[in-house]
């Protein structure tokens, strides 16, 4: 049985379950329950605080699990990022009162609220800056309001939070951060479960980043309309009774989809269809 770690709550909690659901995992229909199994796919899933996460798999007593890079960092587990998951995108920032301090530079002597204390002082510290580090749980923006605080470090993914406590961001990102799964280095247990595992989540990005597209063309521009749709490694092209024609399929990014019918029906492309795709291994 590959054992799991799933965010219980919090931003990472839908997307995370939403993916491992269209990977084709059972997924808890309550959310109390904290455990469950999917017997089918041998597969045991431990729904956990999302901090806890990497504490749990850097233990060893969990296989993997789903995190943010930002919380595994912060933990100082004993655990590392093996695959992008690309959801809960955000980056982590300083932020003060309009006017106050002008970057990282300017905090000597200062107090930064933050709910991630272990990555803010290590910045701090490479930066060569000394200024006390609070913990603070959430609602950091509130620290500078009630003077706890002359700075805060804090997740960043619109601004708006930020915005609406007139708060200004300063500097460059502490860090980038989204969902990643996490692994004890070099840990070799259930290695083919746990590849398995990692390639149906790379089916469920691959599915929701392409779609298929089917067209006809005259054969003498095949090569041109091949150079619009060049798919992963090489298109599939397909003879059609009438022998002036072919048949094309190859997979485009779905966010290119719509200009790339455009640029095929200029060409003389007709019959263009695209269909989505629900699962797939590369
Ligand atoms: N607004 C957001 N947009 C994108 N990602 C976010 C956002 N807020 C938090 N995250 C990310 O979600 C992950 C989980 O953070 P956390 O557990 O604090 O969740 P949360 O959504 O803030 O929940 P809560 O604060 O209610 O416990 C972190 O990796 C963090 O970077
Ligand atoms: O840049 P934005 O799009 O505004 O998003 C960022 C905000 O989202 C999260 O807050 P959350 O609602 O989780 O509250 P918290 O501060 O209690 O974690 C995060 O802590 C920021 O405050
Ligand atoms: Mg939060």
């Amino acid at each position: 049985m590959l054992r799991i770690a799933v965010p219980n709550k919090g931003s990472l909690s839908e997307p995370a379950a939403a993916m491992l659901h269209e990977a084709g995992y059972r997924q808890r229909k309550d959310r109390r329950e904290l455990v469950l199994i999917d017997a089918d796919n041998q597969v045991e899933f431990f729904y956990l605080r999302p901090r806890d996460i990497a504490v749990y798999v850097g233990s060893g007593r969990l296989d993997i699990g789903i995190t943010g890079r930002d919380l595994l960092l912060d933990s100082g587990a004993h655990a590392e990022e093996i695959m992008r998951l690309g959801f809960a995108a955000s980056t982590l920032r300083y932020a003060t009162r309009p006017g106050s301090v002008t970057g990282v530079g300017g905090f000597g002597g200062l107090t930064v609220a933050t709910s991630f204390a272990g990555i803010v002082t290590k910045h701090l510290a490479d930066h060569g800056v000394d200024a006390a580090v609070v913990h603070l749980d959430g609602a950091v923006e509130t620290a500078i309001q009630l003077g706890v605080a002359e700075v805060i470090a804090d997740v960043v993914e619109t601004g708006t939070t930020l915005r609406n406590a007139g708060l200004e961001i300063i500097g460059e990102p502490i860090l980038e951060s989204e969902a990643v799964v996490i692994r004890r280095p070099g840990d070799s247990a259930q290695e083919a479960k746990v590849r398995q595992f990692l390639r149906r989540l790379q089916g469920v990005l691959v599915a929701r980043r392409y779609v298929m597209m089917d067209y006809d063309i005259r054969s003498e521009l095949v090569d041109k309309a091949v150079a619009l749709t060049p798919g992963l490694e090489s298109p599939t092209v397909s003879s059609l009774h009438d022998k002036g024609w072919v048949a094309v399929r190859s997979m485009v990014p779905v966010q290119d989809a719509q200009r790339i019918m455009d640029e095929l029906y200029d060409l003389g492309a007709r019959a263009i269809l695209t269909t989505g795709i629900h699962a797939a291994r590369l």
